[in-house]
């Protein structure tokens, strides 16, 4: 019998070759100022600092050039891994595969880190031997979706992004179970499948690989899976669950050889996937191997009982739950119940283990089957969903996204809010859009309501008044609003949690902008939080966004609000989409800017890839941000000359435009000044941001194109800025590409034309 153990202590993470003390080398100085998130919401850190040494195949030299321009790196082919040294960190090496053979073994791990590269359209599977001996193995296409998937890869495999610790604080995660036997049927519709999701899991075990025969194997080949995470990994920017459930979990994975299971799952940690599913039924020295090798991946624990004699406060439940945490960053437990009760008595077996186990990982416990439907709205961590558009659902009694958060509703957990667009009569045709928003919360099944609304300096169109109503349930600023003036005579700001104002998070305080605003329950430990008007309930905030004036409907004593700014966090997944987080570490950038508030979000993005220094045109820089770099005004032309002579390392590698289109010109020139600069090399490619929105002489997005700049405009900060405006707003994560689509750009001015949806209501 499962017997009491110790809590895991999560040592640094290796993978296989790697010696322990060196394996995943992160920078304690670098951990301790992570403060980024990306994309989907992951940490930003300095990560593994070995060389980074890629095995290419046959006529693939170009992948080492690739590599080396994600990684901001020069690049150069050696012929072997004997004496590449910790010194070689600032190249990115190539090896071809037939030299890699003979000299793997002879690599000093602590000085490389090895990644082979193998072109999936050149024939699968790779060469095994490189497969099992390398420490990472990159699966690509000649496609241009495998770019981004090569900086997402590098970057969580050298550890630089970690999504795990966003996800875990977010107060409600999903996961989508996959069912499909190919990928590729889920390849259309991943925007609708993933609206919602935090993760993708991958059923490794439904998988069906066609054979010759026109049968099918009977386990998917590590060759057929490999280029299905390829596929599915270029398409979504989620993280990855790979899952091979065994079949007496429901699943059709074989139980024989416990042995092909590490086979497969450490596979996929060569494969950089986040997140690995690993039963507790399998052989602890299994289990062990796995959380010792894990590299950056994340381990799930599985445990499903069919019996349906499964009982959550028995010793057995407890001692699988003890057994479970041993190695894992995540606990699951999921049993067929028969009787509504045992979804209570999970909810003490929840509320019993945090106590018990305060150190505990997460706890993911669900039941199964209608009766457990209902468990299924109370557990918080990585819920798994199905959506209408799959085949099949992974497990009896599995929800949508949509059909949980209406549960929530009906269950009064999810009461309908009132959410703003706030803009200015001078933005009319820029964000936020209505028609976005209102289809994001239908595919979501959220029951709150979306408009888009002018505020006014002071007066009832301020943006206080229209956050002081009782349903107010979250607004997004465009444009931004200074700390300053939104604070500047408003009493309801000021009064809020009990005197103190509004949270503010530490990007709003650098940058001083605000550009969201999200409700939050008050904190319990505020003195006096006696209401001082009527407190909010689900039955009392079903009003429409018409509702009329009236006091009663004041915003709730019970709740306070967070001013935050998402357009750093879009900025900054525009810079590292293509390129690992590193590439600007240390580097040198370019801010263009007519006044400090229109840099300052650019300027913060910059402090979270810790880059060394920025030159300033245009503008002053806040005195809070300056201290984060060194900063030096481009004043005269004598300094731009001595910027633009400097090599790689000193000179400007990123430049970010925050002028308006009428200074396109000026733009252009600048751009192409640092494009020619005299002592850059052609072998790192620069950077270049535009902000300006509106139509504009000449493109300097072009010019930077043509100068061998990789080149980001704002539709692109937009996507990502919104993504994360709908994440803080309603916890709800939707996919980058879900916001550019063309029903985003289209659609939404359309109809905010025809239908007048700039309104002039006023609040409540
Ligand atoms: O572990 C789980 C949970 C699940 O079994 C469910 O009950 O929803 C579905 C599986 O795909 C997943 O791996």
């Amino acid at each position: 019998m499962l017997t009491q153990v110790p809590m895991p202590v999560h040592r640094p993470s290796t993978n296989g070759a790697v010696t322990p003390d060196v394996a995943m080398d992160i920078d304690s100085k670098a951990a301790s100022s992570m403060i980024g998130d990306v994309g989907t919401g992951s940490r930003l850190q300095r990560g593994d600092t070995r060389t980074a040494v890629i095995i290419y195949g046959p006529g693939q030299e170009n992948i080492v050039s690739i590599f080396a321009d994600v990684l901001g790196k020069p690049f150069r082919l050696a012929d072997s891994f004997q004496g590449v040294l910790t010194t070689e960190q600032e190249l990115v090496l190539g090896i071809s595969a037939d030299s890699a053979r003979i000299s793997m073994n002879t690599r000093d791990r602590k000085a490389v880190v090895a990644i082979n590269a193998h072109n999936v359209d050149l024939g699968m599977p790779p060469d095994t031997y490189l497969s099992a001996h390398c420490d990472y193995e990159f699966l690509y296409t000649d496609t241009r979706f495998s770019r981004r998937d090569l900086a997402r890869f590098i970057a969580f495999t050298l550890g630089q992004i970690s999504h795990h610790e966003t996800l875990m604080a977010k107060p409600r995660t999903f996961f989508i179970s996959t069912t499909f036997p190919d990928v590729r049927a889920a390849l259309p519709n991943i925007e609708l499948l993933t609206v919602g999701c935090d993760a993708v899991e991958l059923r490794v075990d439904l998988l069906k690989e066609p054979l010759r025969d026109g049968a099918f194997a009977q386990i998917p080949s590590l060759s057929y899976v490999g280029e299905q995470i390829m596929l599915l990994r270029q398409r979504t920017e989620l993280p990855i669950i790979y899952t091979t459930r065994c079949t007496t979990e429901n699943g059709r994975f074989p139980m024989d050889d416990p042995n092909l299971f590490y086979e497969y799952l450490y596979r996929a940690i060569q494969w950089g996937v986040e997140y690995i599913d690993v039963e507790v039924w399998l052989p602890e020295d299994i289990r062990r191997k796995l959380f010792e090798n894990r590299g950056n991946s994340h381990i799930m624990s599985a445990f499903h009982d069919f019996s349906g004699t499964f009982k959550w406060p028995s010793a057995y439940a407890q001692s699988v739950f003890v057994e479970s945490c041993k190695y894992a960053h995540i606990v699951k437990m999921i049993a067929i119940i028969n009787d509504h009760n045992d979804n209570f008595e999970l909810e003490y077996f929840r509320s019993k283990m945090r106590a018990e186990y305060p150190e505990s990982p997460p706890f993911s416990g669900l039941n199964m089957g209608e009766t457990g439907q209902i468990s299924r709205t109370f557990n918080k961590v990585f819920t798994p969903i199905t959506h209408p558009l799959l085949p099949i659902i992974a497990a009896p009694g599995q929800m949508s996204a949509a059909e949980i958060n209406a549960a929530l509703a009906s269950l009064g957990q999810l009461p309908k809010s009132s959410i703003y667009g706030i803009t200015t009569s001078s933005s009319r045709i820029q964000v936020p859009h209505a028609p976005f928003y209102e289809k994001c919360f239908n595919e979501l099944g959220l029951p709150h309501q979306f408009a888009v609304v002018e505020r006014q300096m002071k007066g009832p169109l301020s943006v206080e008044a229209w956050c002081n109503q009782r349903t107010f349930g979250g607004a997004s600023l465009n444009p931004a609003a200074s700390f300053t003036s939104l604070m500047h005579n408003s009493i309801f700001f000021a009064k809020l949690n009990n005197g103190t104002g509004p949270t503010i998070t530490e990007a709003v305080r650098m940058i001083g902008m605000v550009d969201t605003i999200v409700v939050q329950p008050k904190p319990a430990s505020s003195p006096g939080s006696a209401p001082s008007s009527i407190p909010s309930s689900p039955h009392r905030r079903s009003e429409s966004l018409s509702s009329s004036p009236n006091n009663a409907y004041r915003f709730p004593a019970s709740s306070s609000l967070l001013f935050d700014n998402a357009s750093w966090r879009g900025i900054l997944s525009t810079l590292t989409r293509d390129l690992a987080p590193s590439a600007y570490f240390g580097r040198t950038a370019v801010v263009l800017a007519s006044h400090a508030d229109d840099a300052a979000s650019a300027m913060y993005a910059l402090k979270a890839l810790r880059v060394g220094k920025v030159y300033t045109v245009g503008f002053k820089t806040p005195l809070a941000l300056a201290r984060s770099f060194k900063v030096e005004p481009f004043n005269s032309l004598e300094s731009l000359q001595r910027a633009r002579a400097m090599g790689d390392d000193a000179g400007p590698f990123v430049l970010i435009s925050a002028l308006g289109p009428e200074k396109s010109t000026l733009v252009g020139m600048l751009v192409r000044l640092f494009g020619g600069a005299r002592g850059s090399s052609s072998q790192i490619r620069k950077v270049f941001l535009d902000l300006a929105d509106g139509p504009r002489k000449g493109d300097p997005g072009a010019i930077a194109e043509q100068c061998g700049f990789a080149a980001y405009g704002v539709d692109d900060t937009t996507a990502f800025t919104t993504a994360e405006t709908v994440r803080l707003l309603v916890g709800q994560n939707v996919p980058y590409s879900f916001c550019r689509s063309p029903i985003f750009e289209v659609e939404t001015h359309t109809l905010e034309h025809l239908s007048g949806r700039h309104m002039s209501m006023s609040p409540a």
